[in-house]
């Protein structure tokens, strides 16, 4: 019988840590956490974690999953995109929709882009999962970054139970992905 997989998910993050683990657990995925803060290059969605994950195995000097969250507003061609870190701290909720005043067009797209490497001179593979919505004054609570203004079906992120949420999220959609590989064997390959 072969080992469970181990993963060892490089993020600060808590709030991220607690979804994977939610969804990957059920599955018999063991994650594992380091908090390691990495720096961040400027670039596509794929060539942010590409660079994440070097960085995370080269830090680890072993087998690593990371993840990069973009928020994506239509009418701005994608922006902020990887930005939405700094956008969010700077400007805030308030600011973020300030930021769509000018356009009829309030649609978004939160992307999850997992990058896995079995360590240092490794490739890194891409799971990618994306969930269309819309921005929206906040509404729910403000537990985790931008889920008060992204509404999908009606509800925000926030306002959906975390079950709920984990059942339609780009980071569950990006999972499924993961786990499908894990479970065909890709970890061993
Ligand atoms: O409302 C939210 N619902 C989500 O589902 C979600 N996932 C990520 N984020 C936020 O979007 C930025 C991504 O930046 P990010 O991917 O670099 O994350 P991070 O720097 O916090 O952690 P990490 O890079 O150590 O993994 C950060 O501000 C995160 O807090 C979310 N906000
Ligand atoms: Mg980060």
């Amino acid at each position: 019988m072969s080992a469970a997989p181990v993963l060892n998910f490089i993020t600060g993050n808590a709030n991220k840590l607690s979804e994977v683990r939610t969804i990957l657990e059920p599955a018999g995925i063991t994650v594992r956490n380091q908090p390691l803060d990495l720096p961040e290059v400027q670039g596509t969605l794929e060539d942010v974690t590409r660079d994440k994950c070097r960085a995370a195995a080269a830090a680890v000097q072993g087998p690593v999953l990371v993840e990069d969250t973009c928020l994506c507003f239509d009418a701005l061609n994608g922006l902020p995109g990887p930005y939405i870190k700094w956008f969010m701290q700077s400007i805030g909720h308030a600011g973020l929709n300030n930021l769509l005043a000018a356009y009829d067009d309030k649609s978004a797209e939160a992307v999850a882009t997992f990058g896995f490497s079995q360590g240092p001179g490794h490739d890194v593979l891409l799971f990618q999962g994306r969930t269309k919505g819309k921005i929206v004054p906040p509404r729910g609570p403000t537990t985790f970054g931008w889920d008060p203004i992204f509404e999908y079906d009606g509800q925000t992120y926030a306002e959906m139970d975390k079950s709920a949420k984990n059942k339609i999220s780009h980071r569950f959609k990006a999972l499924e992905k993961l786990r499908a590989w894990i479970e065909a064997g890709g970890m061993k390959a």
